[in-house]
């Protein structure tokens, strides 16, 4: 059991408590709903099954406690963030544990998401303070027809309760990545974890108890999404839902209604690779991109689009690649672990049949026990093949020979998923007019799609890569393209294709204290 003597409190007998009213509580359900460890596939932690009616107790302590936290001082609540972020640092084992038993994720990358997400909580404190202390003075002759005679004053107001979804892959730092921007911007927080991963996010949120945080601004509620999530999405009391996962975010944006939505879903991060390409850079990116975390990423490298005349050197250099990594349980620090559940398994299992069927070349035997599947390669992938099109979120990576660029970006920007992309060459003005064409919500010039730092935005950049190792992060999201004006549209106009571009419906977690702004006349 990972409660170690700090925990002591959040656990009663083998079942974890939910956290509601400054306190930890049992469900008066009775009921609890078993994790299963996904390398031994047997049940390692049980958590609460919440009541709707505590779910009703819970969004109403939340909206009290939010009205006297907003009132308290930018500075004090900045300060209470820097204390959870160095109580979170400090029990990094013990929440690391949990993440390595409830999500198979490797020992020292579960390390890493606990002490980014420390790091994450602070720096939004600190820009939480500077950018929320600022606020506009408008004059309205600044607009045709007007006469010196108004003056607005604007600033930024929290929204209210805000109901924080995340998903199993990384249940602390995108669960941090809502909860900080949300609790210094003077809102309140509901927090339903993902199942597995569910225990390493209350761990988490005791670290935010300990801190002291007043009574009911934050909660964590748990059970299955299946049985509580449309209860919670649907509540009166939620005055925004910021959500990371998959199709579930299409189906919640249905029923939601007129709240705020913030949403992260799916990516088939594309990975063009032109004829000039530094194909040893490329090959050692596409195999960190694509099977780290055995590929359960949304900005894992999903769909590699090589030029024909480089094709075979390229596979080449990646099956060596490939041959180097280990696979095995997640305590060993493998590089390739279980996936997360049987049915994860079974679904990718289905991706590499169909592709079998259909005549991929297989550059490994396919191999599973278990959850646990083998590294696998597949060359001469064709668009009539679901792998070319679907999310494994699994060690699968298809490769997808062309013979033009345009091509390559044809299939990009095909996709339903422009989370990210990359673009593997040595000419730089290529590589910006491909990456201005590619559909996608960020484009990595000659390195593997990722999310960090975590203070970049997640969407409409460019990052490139440069020899010395510089990043540079060219554009930002306060363009028209941000999420922030098409959340607005598809708030109310009919969505024409609902996963296209599903990136573009995310956004910069920081974002989510600007968007509701008052005006003083
Ligand atoms: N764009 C981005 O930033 C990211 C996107 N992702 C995407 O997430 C997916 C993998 O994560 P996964 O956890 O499987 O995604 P899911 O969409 O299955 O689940 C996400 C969260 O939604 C909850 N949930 C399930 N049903 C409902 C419901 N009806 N109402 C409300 N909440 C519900 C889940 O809870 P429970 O576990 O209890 O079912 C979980 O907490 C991939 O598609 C991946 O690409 C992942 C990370 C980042
Ligand atoms: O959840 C995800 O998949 C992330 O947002 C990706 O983050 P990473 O690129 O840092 O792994």
């Amino acid at each position: 059991m990972a409660a170690t003597e700090t925990f002591g409190e959040i656990i009663d007998g083998d079942v974890f408590k939910y956290y509601a009213h400054g306190c930890w509580n049992k469900s008066s359900s009775g009921k609890s709903v078993p994790i299963i460890n996904p390398s031994t596939r047997k049940p390692h932690f049980k958590v609460q099954a919440c009541t709707r009616e505590e779910v009703d107790s819970v969004m109403e302590s939340a909206k009290t406690a939010q009205k006297s936290w907003a009132k308290t001082p930018l500075w004090k609540r900045a300060e209470l963030l820097h204390k959870a972020a160095a109580i979170l640092k400090e029990h990094k084992a013990s929440i690391a544990e949990c993440l390595v038993k409830e999500i198979a994720k490797p020992a020292k990358d579960a390390v890493t998401e606990v002490v980014r997400s420390g790091d994450l909580i602070s720096y939004c404190a600190e820009e939480g303070v500077r950018i929320l202390g600022e606020g506009k003075f408008l004059v309205s002759d600044s607009f045709p027809g007007n006469d010196r005679t108004k003056y607005c004053l604007s600033s930024k107001i929290p929204l209210g309760v805000v109901l924080a979804i995340p998903p199993f892959n990384y249940p602390v730092n995108l669960a941090v990545s809502k909860i900080a921007p949300a609790l210094i911007s003077g809102n309140s927080i509901v927090l339903k974890p993902p199942t597995q991963g569910a225990v390493a996010a209350l761990h988490m949120v005791h670290c935010f108890h300990l801190a002291g945080f007043p009574q009911g601004l934050i909660s964590c509620v748990t059970g299955k999404g299946s049985e509580i999530g449309d209860f919670l999405t649907m509540h009166p009391g939620v005055n925004c839902i910021s959500f990371t996962g998959g199709d579930t975010g299409i189906a919640i944006s249905k029923k939601a209604g007129m709240v705020p939505l913030q949403m992260e879903l799916g990516g088939k991060d594309a990975c063009i690779v032109l004829e000039d390409a530094d194909l040893d850079l490329a090959a050692a990116n596409m195999v960190k991109g694509a099977f780290s975390y055995s590929g359960q990423r949304c900005t894992a490298v999903k769909v590699v689009l090589v030029m024909e005349s480089v094709a075979n050197t390229l596979v080449k250099k990646i099956n060596d690649k490939v041959a180097k990594l280990t696979v095995g349980p997640p305590e060993n620090d493998c590089d390739v672990t279980p996936v997360v559940t049987e049915s994860s398994a079974n679904f990718i299992e289905g991706l590499v049949m169909d592709a079998k069927e259909k005549g991929a070349t297989f550059c490994q035997e396919y191999r599973r026990e278990g959850n646990l599947i083998w590294p696998l390669l597949l060359d001469n992938v064709r668009p009539d093949m679901r792998i070319a099109w679907e999310e494994p979120f699994g060690p699968v990576l298809p490769v997808i020979r062309i013979n033009s660029v345009e091509e390559g970006i044809h299939h990009c920007n095909a996709s339903n998923f422009g989370l990210q992309g990359c673009v593997f060459t040595k000419d730089i003005n290529k590589a910006m007019l491909i990456s201005d064409a590619m559909e996608t919500g960020t484009v990595q010039i000659n390195s593997a799609p990722s999310r960090g730092p975590d203070h970049f935005p997640f969407q409409v950049k460019i990052v490139l890569h440069l020899p010395s190792c510089h990043k540079i992060c060219v554009g930002c999201n306060t363009s028209c393209r941000t999420p922030f004006y098409r959340k607005q549209i598809q708030r109310f106009l009919p969505i024409k294709k609902d996963r296209k571009n599903s990136s573009f419906i995310s956004t910069h977690h920081h974002e989510l204290m600007t968007l509701v702004y008052i005006h003083i006349q």
